[in-house]
This record gives structure tokens, C-alpha cells and sequence, in this order.
């Protein structure tokens, strides 16, 4: 006999037969490291070892875990993640302003599914949707650097409904908070000061004047100031922060915007950035992993990560902003024109001024919000790439797609978008 591929199906629950594949990887050997054939003293120990082990499975389904912002592009990737990667889930709470119409399609899964719709500027509808759970991810934010919002819009949103996330797990007695900050807590700063392949140790003045960095800066200066506090029932808050650099992958709303501009100007994008200034990029799937894998290992490592922040790396190259996004516009049909910017430094900041000031000027009739502003000028325009491996060495994190799969991915998504896959 060559082996058996040992297939359970724990209560009958078709659901769980989304675990079947994991079960199957993990039991899959199981036979083949045991006899060929299994006597009757076999047969019987094989009962009792899978009668075991569906108690152990029961018993360890037993988490309930909250992603807040779960609706998001980041959060729909950890959301999917978490249901397919953590076996201790009993109940997956999503809570987001706004409600995507694909949750429904995870209520057919073993775990409990809650869609929570809610404002984290509201204490009390965080501290509902946070009671009772073990781990809250907290990913929840006002993404904007297109003046889009307000700057106190965005203070409220990245800064209070953070303080509100802390005070609901102390309130209530969760231990476990997963922050999701950014690159931009670091920089690049105003000064325009470079950070080449750097790490969480690097000295490097952050000093922030948009509201976006500065909440997230606030933010995260006060989930890693939590850490330790005493929570309702005595225990500790075990809190850490993870900082991905700038993230790319299937849901990707700038992509999207970057790809149909392309599209509009005939297939054409026009270089504005010189290839040389480098920008950290993290395909989505690789940290939502990395989420799952620091809400997984904080309860045993909270002397370790407790308090900790974490950059999320994977392989993706460094590049330029825009020569990066043209790995997957470029077989979607669109050729980025210059080996060198078109236009004069000096010009495009005059450009991105010009654009300050018409929205400012039109935002009574309308909002109008380009990808060229001086911020997003600047930031495009200095280099920040990342070089650690701290999440490896602390609770052993390993990227989970590669470069080539994370691309493959990536151009798959941009193809699907309009029908235009070659
Ligand atoms: N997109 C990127 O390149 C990076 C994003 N991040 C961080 O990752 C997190 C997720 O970002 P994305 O997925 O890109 O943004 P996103 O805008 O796609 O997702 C944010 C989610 O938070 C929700 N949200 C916003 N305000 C809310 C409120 N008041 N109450 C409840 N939910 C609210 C939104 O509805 C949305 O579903 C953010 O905290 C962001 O700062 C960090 C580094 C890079
Ligand atoms: C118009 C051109 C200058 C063009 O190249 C502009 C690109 C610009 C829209 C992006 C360049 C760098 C991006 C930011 C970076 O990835 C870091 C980020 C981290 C976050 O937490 C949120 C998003 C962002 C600020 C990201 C936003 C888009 C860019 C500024």
C-alpha cells in the first residue's frame, strides 16, 4: 500500500471540508510514516488517536477574533486569510463602515461569520464588536493622501478610533491587538531625507507635517504605549504595530486608478519619477499572512513582540514607484514613455501646486483629487526601501507568496478588471 491520503470530515459539517485541504497537507503523510498496513492493535489505536484528535479540534476552535477595517483592501486579504490559515477560529467578527456584498459568501464556512457595521469613532459600537474577543486586528483607517478628507477627519478616524480599539480591549478584557501602521510612520519625512534598505533600528528623523503620516505616527505611538497596561480580569494588553511599505495586489484602488489613466491617454504613461529612486512595495497576501502570523504567535511571545514594531517585507524588487507598477500594467498593454522624467523637477512641483489650488478652489462644487499633489510628488520622488528580517526572527515569519506568484497574481487582478486579459 503505498500510503493513505487521510481525509477527516469532522461532524459531518460540509463547511469544514474548506479544512480537508489543510487537514489532507498536514495528516496527508501521516500513514506513509507509520507501517504500510495497519494490524487490528493499529486499527485501534488509529480510533482512538482520531477520536482525540476531533477533540482536540473542537476544543481548539475556540477563538474569536475581530478585524476592524475587514471590508478594505488590506482587510478583505486578511479576512480570507485568517479563515483559511487560523484552525482556532470559532468566530471571525468583521467590522467596517462599510459592508462588502462578498461577506456573504463566507457564511457557508465552519467558522461564524459576524458583519459588524460600525464607525471606530464611536466608542461604544467598538467596545460592542470588541467584547468577548480573544485578538483584534485592527486595520481600520482614512487611507488618504489626496485631500480627500479633512486633516481632522483623518485625526479622528487613524488617531481617536485607535484610542477607542485600546480602551475598548481594556474595558472589555482582550488581551491581543494588532495594529496596522505604515512605512510612513518612518518617512519619508519632510526634510525629503532618504531611507535606503533600513530596518526598524535605523535612526532616521521622522518628522511629519501631512495629516496621514502624523495620525498614523500618533496611532501607533499609542497602541505600542499600551502594551502592558492591565485589562479588565488583571492580564496584560499585549500590543505590536506592523508597517508595511507601500502595498500592491489584487484589490488595489491607486493600481486601478494609475491603470484606466493609462489606459485614458492611449495606453501611454508618462514618466515623472527617475528609475533610480527606489520605493518599498509588499504584495497584500504577504501581509495579511504576516497579520495572521503575529495575532497567532503574540500570546506565546509577548515578552518578545509585546510593544514591537514590525516592517512587512517580502521579495518584491526594489524599484521606482512607477516602474514597479508597470510589472503588472506593462502585460496589460500599457508603456510607461521616457527612460528619464519628461518633465523638469521643478515643473512637476509647479504642476502639483496648480492642482493643490484648483481643489482647493473646486472643492465647494466638487473634489477633484489627481495622484499628483506636492505629497504625493515628494514622497514618489524619495527613495524608501526596507532590509530586515526582525518578523522572521521573532516569530518566524516567512513570505507565504513569492515574487513571481505575488505578480502573477497581481496581473491576473489588473486583466480581470476590464475583461482585457491576453
Ligand atoms: N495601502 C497601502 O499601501 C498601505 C496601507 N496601510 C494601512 O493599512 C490599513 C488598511 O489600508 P487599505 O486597505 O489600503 O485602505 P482601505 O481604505 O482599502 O481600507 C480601510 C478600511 O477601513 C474602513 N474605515 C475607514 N474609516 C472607518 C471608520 N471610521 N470606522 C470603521 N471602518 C473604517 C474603510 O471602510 C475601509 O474598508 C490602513 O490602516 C492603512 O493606514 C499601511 C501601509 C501601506
Ligand atoms: C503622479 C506621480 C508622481 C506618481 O508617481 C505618484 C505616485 C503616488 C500616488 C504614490 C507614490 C508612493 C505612494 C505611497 C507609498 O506607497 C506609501 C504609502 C503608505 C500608506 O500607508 C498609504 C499609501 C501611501 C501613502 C502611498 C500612496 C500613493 C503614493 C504617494
Amino acid at each position: 500500500m503505498e500510503g493513505w491520503r487521510l481525509v477527516c470530515s469532522w461532524n459531518g459539517h460540509e463547511g469544514r471540508s474548506k479544512r480537508k485541504g489543510d487537514y489532507d497537507e498536514s495528516l496527508a503523510d501521516w500513514p506513509r510514516k507509520q507501517e504500510d498496513s495497519l494490524s487490528a492493535a493499529g486499527l485501534s489505536s488509529l480510533g482512538q488517536w482520531l477520536q482525540q484528535d476531533m477533540a482536540d479540534s473542537a476544543q481548539a476552535q475556540k477563538l474569536v477574533y475581530l478585524v476592524t477595517g475587514g471590508c478594505g483592501f488590506l482587510g478583505e486579504h486578511v479576512v480570507r486569510m485568517l479563515l483559511q490559515r487560523e484552525p482556532r477560529l470559532r468566530e471571525l467578527r468583521i467590522f467596517d463602515l462599510q459592508l462588502g456584498p462578498w461577506l456573504e459568501e463566507l457564511k457557508t464556512g465552519p467558522v461564524q461569520v459576524t458583519a459588524i457595521q460600525g464607525d471606530v469613532t464611536q466608542a461604544h459600537e467598538v467596545i460592542a464588536a470588541v467584547a468577548g474577543a480573544h485578538v483584534v486586528i485592527h486595520a481600520a483607517g482614512l487611507v488618504d493622501v489626496f485631500g480627500r478628507a479633512s486633516p481632522e477627519t483623518i485625526h479622528e478616524v487613524n488617531v481617536q478610533g485607535t484610542k477607542n480599539v485600546i480602551e475598548a480591549c481594556v474595558q472589555t478584557g482582550t488581551q491581543f491587538l494588532v495594529y496596522t501602521s505604515s512605512m510612513e510612520v518612518v518617512g519619508p519625512n519632510v526634510k525629503g531625507h532618504p531611507f535606503y534598505r533600513g530596518n526598524e533600528d535605523t535612526p532616521y528623523e521622522a518628522v511629519h507635517r501631512h495629516p496621514y503620516p502624523h495620525s498614523k505616527a500618533l496611532a501607533e505611538q499609542l497602541v505600542l504605549k499600551a502594551n502592558g497596561r492591565k485589562v479588565r480580569g488583571g492580564l496584560p494588553l499585549v500590543t505590536c504595530a506592523l508597517r508595511p511599505t507601500g502595498i500592491y495586489g489584487e484589490g488595489h484602488q491607486i493600481m486601478r486608478d494609475i491603470y484606466y489613466q493609462g489606459l485614458r491617454l492611449g495606453g501611454r504613461l508618462f514618466r515623472a519619477i527617475p528609475a533610480s529612486v527606489e520605493h518599498g512595495r509588499v504584495y497584500v497576501g504577504n501581509v495579511a499572512w504576516m497579520h495572521v502570523l503575529v495575532a497567532r504567535e503574540l500570546e506565546q511571545r509577548a515578552a518578545l513582540m509585546g510593544g514591537q514594531v514590525y516592517f512587512c517585507y517580502d521579495e518584491s524588487p526594489y524599484k521606482s514607484y512607477e516602474d514597479f507598477n508597470m510589472e503588472f500594467l506593462g502585460p496589460c498593454g500599457l508603456r510607461l514613455v521616457g527612460t528619464h522624467p519628461l518633465l523638469p523637477y521643478w515643473l512637476l512641483m509647479l504642476l502639483a501646486a496648480l492642482n493643490a489650488l484648483l481643489q482647493w478652489l473646486l472643492r465647494p462644487l466638487l473634489l477633484y483629487a489627481p495622484l499628483l499633489n506636492p505629497y504625493t510628488l515628494a514622497v514618489a520622488n524619495t527613495t524608501f526601501t526596507v532590509s530586515t528580517n526582525k518578523a522572521q526572527r521573532h516569530f518566524g515569519y516567512e513570505p507565504l507568496f513569492s515574487w513571481e506568484d505575488s505578480r502573477t497574481r497581481t496581473i491576473r487582478w489588473v486583466q480581470a478588471m476590464d475583461g482585457s486579459a491576453q
